[in-house]
């Protein structure tokens, strides 16, 4: 069997006197692409920092690429984020005073190298090779949203985490921006975690989990996108 890009395994997390998760599993396999899916409030932002190695889990136990990585010393955790793990913040996070293209090779300056060559194909698989010199100030919503893929993938990572890439979107363009993902995994060949509150999604996605008082459960694929809750506009 293929090893899993991440696997999580009874994930707990308690901050203070708060069990935000309380048992949460899921596998993702190399080429998946997979949709969390919860309410307002039920923990994806918690799941995501933890699952990006961003945060750690009070309990459980997290594998990416098998390694547990729950046991590593923060430097070794830190090593494994950069080399397998790509972001997609909701709020894009750029750096300001950095240009586009110096913003999308930053995972690569991090891990001392890369392949500038691999930046230059992104940005042209991604229709933004004009904007190499612009500064995030200057590009709109899109753009920078398309600058933050292209710095995701810039190390090649086994698994991009996406925090809620279609966010306000309109359906249109919340499918144009999916189109883009789902193009850009092939183009790496990376799996793809989307953590998401809107319902939408759920057709576009092969595997569909669902955060719910701190636990995840399978969302069968027949799973009707009308039952349940209303669509939220917002996180
Ligand atoms: N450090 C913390 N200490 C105590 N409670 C926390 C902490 N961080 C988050 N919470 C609580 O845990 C719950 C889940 O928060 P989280 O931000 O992960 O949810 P979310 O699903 O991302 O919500 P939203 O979709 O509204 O952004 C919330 O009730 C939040 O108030």
């Amino acid at each position: 069997m293929t090893t899993p890009v991440l696997d999580a395994d009874h994930l707990g997390v308690t901050r203070g006197d708060t069990a935000i998760l309380t048992d949460v599993s899921m596998t993702v396999a190399p080429d998946a692409r997979t949709l969390v899916q919860g309410p307002s409030g039920a923990g994806k932002t918690t799941l995501f920092n933890v699952l990006g190695l961003l945060d750690r889990p009070s309990s459980g136990t997290l594998r990416i690429e098998g390694r547990v990585a729950d046991s590593l010393a923060e430097r070794e955790r830190a090593r494994l984020r950069r080399e397998t793990i790509g972001f997609i913040f909701q709020e894009f996070q750029l750096i300001a005073d950095l240009t586009a293209w110096e913003n999308a090779r930053l995972p690569q300056e991090h891990a001392g190298g890369g392949d500038t060559a691999w930046v230059d194909t992104l940005f042209d698989a991604l229709g933004i090779d004009h904007l190499r010199e612009q500064y995030p100030a200057t590009l709109s919503g899109g753009e920078k949203q398309r600058v933050a893929i292209a710095r995701a993938l810039a190390n090649r990572p086994a698994i991009v985490l996406a925090d809620e890439p279609t966010g306000q979107l309109d359906p249109e363009t919340a499918d144009g921006v999916l189109d883009l993902l789902f193009d850009m995994q092939d183009t790496a060949g990376t799996a793809l975690l989307t953590i998401s509150h809107d319902r939408r999604l759920r057709s576009r996605f092969e595997d569909v989990v669902r955060l719910e008082d701190g636990t995840t459960k399978p969302v069968p694929r027949t799973d009707s996108d009308a039952s349940e809750e209303p669509a939220a506009t917002n996180s």
